[in-house]
């Protein structure tokens, strides 16, 4: 049984935004996630939204910034908003930058040391974290689905292309589309990976994975700022060619004069409950 701790919680929306804290047995660390509960919950079970977040943020980002709850409680979906990485570990390095290392899990399951013991988020987010959440609040189980921003975006990504029956629905705002291609991503599958194990990368690569994807139809919503400084390393692109030579159905929703901030995604944040309203409510 999972002891749950609650950190904060405030009434919002006729629902409430709390933040828990509990041990994770995968990442061997206390994990703290944030989870909307609109007021449906208070008589019935209701479907669920992860969202995970990117570099340098925590649980908080997307509750403080993106005005997700608006959404969440006129649907009646649940919201869970993850950490992005092991905390308080002192392994070595782990704090030496902003883009690798605390805050900056990368939602893989790293094989190298000293990371390969902790830093297993992908199996964090899409097996414990469930467990947890389906366990403890009034969610509907496997009415879920999966979205997140540019290393979460890329996160919700790989968690739905390596896992076609688990979620519902998945949509990313300015993803890491490609990785192996870009600079966060090269520096995050050497760290984890390793520089030498090249052949490893494609599994936890977003672009790999579509071109061989060979499971149920899944459709990949993007969602990105035409003015993101970040653009040349997302790679977009990439990723929808990959869609188009293997006909995977691909929305790319380019927003004119937007950046890479939550300014973006607070604009566009309803849309996107929206379009997963339509797999989970219906
Ligand atoms: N410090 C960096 C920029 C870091 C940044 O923009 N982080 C984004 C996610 S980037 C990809 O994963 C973010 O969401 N930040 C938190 C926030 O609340 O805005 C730099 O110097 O370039």
């Amino acid at each position: 049984m999972t002891i749950l701790t609650k950190i904060s919680s405030n009434k919002m929306f006729g629902g409430v935004q709390n933040v828990f804290a509990h041990d994770s047995k995968e990442l061997g660390c206390s994990m703290k996630f944030a989870i909307f509960i609109p007021q449906e919950c208070g008589y019935s079970k209701v479907p669920v939204i992860y969202w995970l977040s990117g570099l340098e943020c925590n649980e908080t980002n997307c509750i403080q910034k993106s005005g997700i709850q608006r959404y969440a409680a006129e649907y009646g979906i649940v919201i869970v908003c993850p950490d992005t990485s092991p905390r308080g570990l002192n392994l070595p390095g782990e704090k030496d930058s902003w883009d690798f290392g605390e805050g900056a899990g990368f939602y893989v399951d790293a094989t190298e040391t000293p990371w390969n013991k902790n830093y297993r988020m992908y199996s964090y987010v899409t097996s414990e974290l469930i467990d947890v959440i389906n366990a403890n609040f009034p969610v509907i189980p496997g009415k879920q689905s999966i979205m997140g921003h540019s290393m979460g975006g890329h996160g919700a990504l790989i968690c739905a292309l390596k896992n076609p029956n688990l979620y519902r629905s998945v949509s990313a705002f300015a993803p890491i589309c490609n990785p192996s291609q870009g600079a966060w991503g090269k520096k995050a599958l050497e760290g984890y990976l390793g520089a030498e194990n090249k052949g490893l990368w494609p599994q936890w690569d977003a672009t790999e994975l579509v071109k061989s994807y060979s499971g149920p139809p899944i459709e990949l919503f993007i969602d990105q700022g035409a003015a993101d400084p970040f653009l040349t390393q997302l790679l977009p692109e990439n990723l929808i060619d990959a869609c188009k030579d293997t006909q995977i159905p691909a929305i790319l929703q380019m927003r004119e004069g937007y950046d890479h901030s939550y300014y973006y995604i607070a604009t566009f944040i309803g849309k996107h409950v929206a379009y997963h309203a339509e797999y989970l409510c219906n």
